[in-house]
């Protein structure tokens, strides 16, 4: 459904030539399920997308009645200072940002959910059929979003892994190359679809 990827964050991604200065996270602070982070206002939000429809197409009623833009804004807050950062792993001069804080909070794990799904409703004006998650990490998103957009869900997996026809196409990561592949079938003529992954790191999958 587009061409251009939608950040849930509206930093440009580490590596990305936007972006070749430090990073703008704390790199020592470690937050926990445990140890929740605290909340700081978030200078990067952005006001809502003039497409917003909230009578809109298929599945668009957001499922709570306090949500928005305040409460989308507030999420993110919430879930990037949930993420801790790892210099030099796995290895010399990446920064590594671990999102699993997130999915070890019920709390933050449902707020994630509630942020995706308030930014695509905000993002487009007609929700995708179905969800395209890349993995391994876009296998955490991808099903709980698409259930919320009532939309399918489809992975599409590293080499070797799916049955059948297959389409398959390279790419350069951030420490390394690999190759994804989709079953044929999996989408129909006519079909939107929306692409979700964890993090764009040097963007290169997505800009080439
Ligand atoms: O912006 P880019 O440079 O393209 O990098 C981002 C990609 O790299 C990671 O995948 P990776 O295959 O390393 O890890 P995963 O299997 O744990 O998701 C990440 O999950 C993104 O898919
Ligand atoms: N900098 C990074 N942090 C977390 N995951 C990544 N995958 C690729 N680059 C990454």
């Amino acid at each position: 459904m587009s061409a251009k990827p939608v950040s849930f964050d509206s930093h440009p991604p580490h590596g990305h030539p936007e972006n070749q200065g430090p990073s703008t996270q704390n790199v020592d602070r470690a937050s926990t399920a445990s140890h929740p982070p605290s909340v700081k206002p978030d200078p990067t939000t952005t006001a809502p997308h003039p497409k917003l429809n909230p009578h809109g197409a298929k599945g668009s009623e957001p499922s709570s009645s306090s949500s928005g833009p305040a409460e989308l804004s507030d999420l993110k807050v919430r879930l990037r200072n949930a993420l801790r950062q790892y210099p030099d792993f796995p290895s010399k001069g990446i920064l590594f940002e671990d999102i699993m804080p997130i999915f070890s909070s019920p709390k933050l794990h449902a707020d994630l959910v509630k942020a995706l799904e308030l930014e695509v409703r905000a993002k487009f004006d007609k929700t995708p059929d179905v969800i395209v998650g890349l993995e391994s990490r876009g296998f955490l998103f991808g099903p709980s979003l698409a259930l919320r957009l009532d939309a399918g869900f489809v992975p599409v997996r590293k080499q070797g892994k799916l049955p059948g026809k297959l389409e398959t196409e390279g790419y350069e990561k951030e420490y390394g190359t690999d190759f994804f592949q989709i079953q044929s079938d999996a989408i129909a003529k006519g079909q939107t679809v929306l692409v979700v992954d964890d993090i764009m790191a040097t963007g290169m999958f997505y800009y080439r």
